[in-house]
């Protein structure tokens, strides 16, 4: 799986321990981060991550055209939603993408937990189970 992980300023500590408590099972998948947020997951666990540009300066939107390019298959944004953001259109243009390609899309870590334990226990092929319910329906 190919997996975005992108924490605004004040959210990166979180996702930090996050991406630490989870770290097995990170280790296991191709990782994308926006720049900052990458090189301090990098600097703290040591996982390898492909990194983009900072999030003001186009990264959300590197991660978005990969989802346009069917090449994401989670993404992990905690999102700061009481500060402004210069960027703001950037992000929603990258929520936009995850509900227009049906990209599994965690923006606190509360929902992110629940992604990071369904991709464990093999929730996240998400194609195949709608594929199966498709034929279950009819
Ligand atoms: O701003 C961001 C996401 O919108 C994150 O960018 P950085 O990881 O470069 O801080």
């Amino acid at each position: 799986m190919n997996i975005a992980l992108i924490a605004h300023d004040k959210k990166k500590q979180d996702l930090i321990d996050f991406v630490t408590a989870y770290k097995e099972i990170f280790s296991e998948h191709n990782l994308f981060a926006t720049g900052t947020t990458g090189k301090l997951i990098t600097n703290d666990t040591g996982l390898t991550i492909e990194r983009f540009q900072s999030g003001p300066l186009g990264g959300d939107q590197q991660i978005g055209a990969r989802i346009a390019n069917d090449e994401m298959d989670m993404i992990i944004f905690f999102r700061d939603p009481l500060t402004a953001q210069p960027h703001e259109p950037d992000v929603t243009a990258l929520l936009r993408l995850c509900d227009v390609y049906k990209i599994p899309l965690a923006t606190n870590e509360a929902s992110a937990e629940i992604l990071i334990r369904g991709l464990e226990s093999g929730w996240l092929d998400w194609r195949t189970i709608k594929e199966k319910r498709v034929r279950y329906d009819g």
